[in-house]
C-alpha cells in the first residue's frame, strides 16, 4: 500500500483533504483521526503535523506527502524532494521589521531574527555569509519585535495584513515563493504515479472550465486566436451550414474576458460549464 502523509491541521489541511476527495480517495470523518486505510485505492493516509511531513517522507517511513515548499526546505531532509506544485496555499517568505528600520539583509548581521522556520532562514543567510542570532518561535512571530525578543522577523506573508497590524514592513529579497507541494522520499514508490496523475486531474478541473458557443464559420480563425484550447478547439457542424458549434477549455481566471471577446466577435449561446476531473 502507498503510504501518504496529509496535514492534520493548519492552513493546508482543508484544501489537501478536498483535493484527495476529488481525486477519489477516502477521507476522514473525524478531524482527530490519525490513520485511514483506503483499501479500494490501495493507499493508506497518515494525518500528521505539516511541519513533520518532510521528516517522515525524507526518512522513507512514508512514501509521499502533502506539505508546504517552505516546510520542506526548512526540514533540510536530503531524502525528501518536491515532485509537484499543487497550486494552493501560495505565500512568500520574507524578512520584516518596523517600517524603514532596515533596507538590506546585510544589515541583519549580529541581530536577533525571530522565525518559525529556522532551517530555511539559516540556509538563506549562511549562503550570504550573514550571521544572526535566530529566535525560534512557534507562531504569531510578527509580535516578537514589539515584545522585544527580536529586531526583525522572517515569516510567511500572504496578504500582508498580519505584518501591517504589527507595524512591520517587508524588506530585502523574497526568500522563497511557497505553495503546497507533493513530496516524495528517496525511493520511487509503487502507486505514487497514480496519485500524481489523479492530483493533476483535480488541478486541471480546478483551473479550467469548458466553454461552448455557436459561431459563424467565417469567424472561426479569429475565435481560435481568442481561445485556442489545450490542443485545438472541437468544432462541430450545426444544421445551418454557415454556423459551427465550438467547444474549448479556458483557464477559469480568463473566462469573463474570453466570453466578452467571443461575444464581441459574433459568438452566441456562449455557455460555461465546470470540469469535474481530467487527464490531459
Ligand atoms: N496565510 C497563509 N497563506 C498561505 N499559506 C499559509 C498561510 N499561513 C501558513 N501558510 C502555509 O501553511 C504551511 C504551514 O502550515 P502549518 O499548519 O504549520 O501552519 P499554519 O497554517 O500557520 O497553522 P497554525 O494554525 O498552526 O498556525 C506553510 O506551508 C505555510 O506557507
Ligand atoms: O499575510 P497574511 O495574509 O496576514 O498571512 C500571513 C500570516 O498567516 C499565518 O499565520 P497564522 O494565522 O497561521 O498564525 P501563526 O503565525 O500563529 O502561524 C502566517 O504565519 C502569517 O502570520
Ligand atoms: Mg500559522
Amino acid at each position: 500500500m502507498l503510504r501518504i502523509a496529509v496535514p492534520n491541521k493548519g492552513s493546508l489541511s482543508e484544501t489537501a483533504a478536498e483535493m484527495l476527495a476529488e481525486a477519489g480517495y477516502a477521507g476522514r470523518r473525524d478531524p482527530k483521526t490519525l490513520h485511514v486505510v483506503d483499501a479500494d485505492n490501495d493507499v493508506e493516509f497518515f494525518f500528521l503535523r505539516p511541519k513533520d511531513i518532510a521528516t517522515y517522507v525524507g526518512s522513507g517511513a512514508i512514501d509521499v506527502g502533502i506539505t508546504g515548499r517552505d516546510l520542506l526546505l526548512d526540514a533540510r531532509m536530503p531524502g525528501a524532494r518536491e515532485i509537484e506544485a499543487l497550486g494552493f496555499a501560495g505565500s512568500t517568505f520574507r524578512f520584516a521589521a518596523p517600517s524603514g528600520r532596515y533596507t538590506d539583509v546585510s544589515e541583519l548581521d549580529g541581530l536577533r531574527i525571530a522565525t518559525s522556520y529556522p532551517g530555511l532562514v539559516d540556509a538563506f543567510l549562511d549562503e550570504r555569509g550573514i550571521a544572526v542570532d535566530l529566535v525560534p518561535l512557534d507562531g504569531a512571530v510578527e509580535s516578537a519585535v514589539r515584545l522585544g525578543v527580536a529586531d526583525a522577523v522572517a515569516d510567511v506573508v500572504e496578504t500582508g495584513t498580519t505584518l501591517r497590524q504589527a507595524g512591520l514592513d517587508v524588506f530585502g529579497p523574497v526568500i522563497l515563493q511557497s505553495e503546497a507541494v507533493l513530496i516524495a522520499g528517496p525511493v520511487d514508490a509503487d502507486g505514487a504515479e497514480t496519485l500524481l496523475r489523479r492530483l493533476r486531474g483535480v488541478m486541471v478541473a480546478r483551473r479550467f472550465v469548458m466553454i461552448d458557443y455557436d459561431l459563424p464559420l467565417a469567424l472561426l480563425d479569429d475565435a481560435v486566436k481568442i481561445a485556442g484550447g489545450v490542443e485545438s478547439p472541437t468544432v462541430s457542424p450545426l444544421r445551418d451550414p454557415d454556423w459551427v458549434a465550438v467547444r474549448v477549455m479556458v483557464a477559469r481566471a480568463r473566462v469573463n474576458p474570453v466570453m466578452d471577446a467571443l461575444y464581441a466577435l459574433g459568438a452566441r449561446a456562449i455557455l460555461v460549464t465546470a470540469i469535474h476531473n481530467a487527464r490531459l
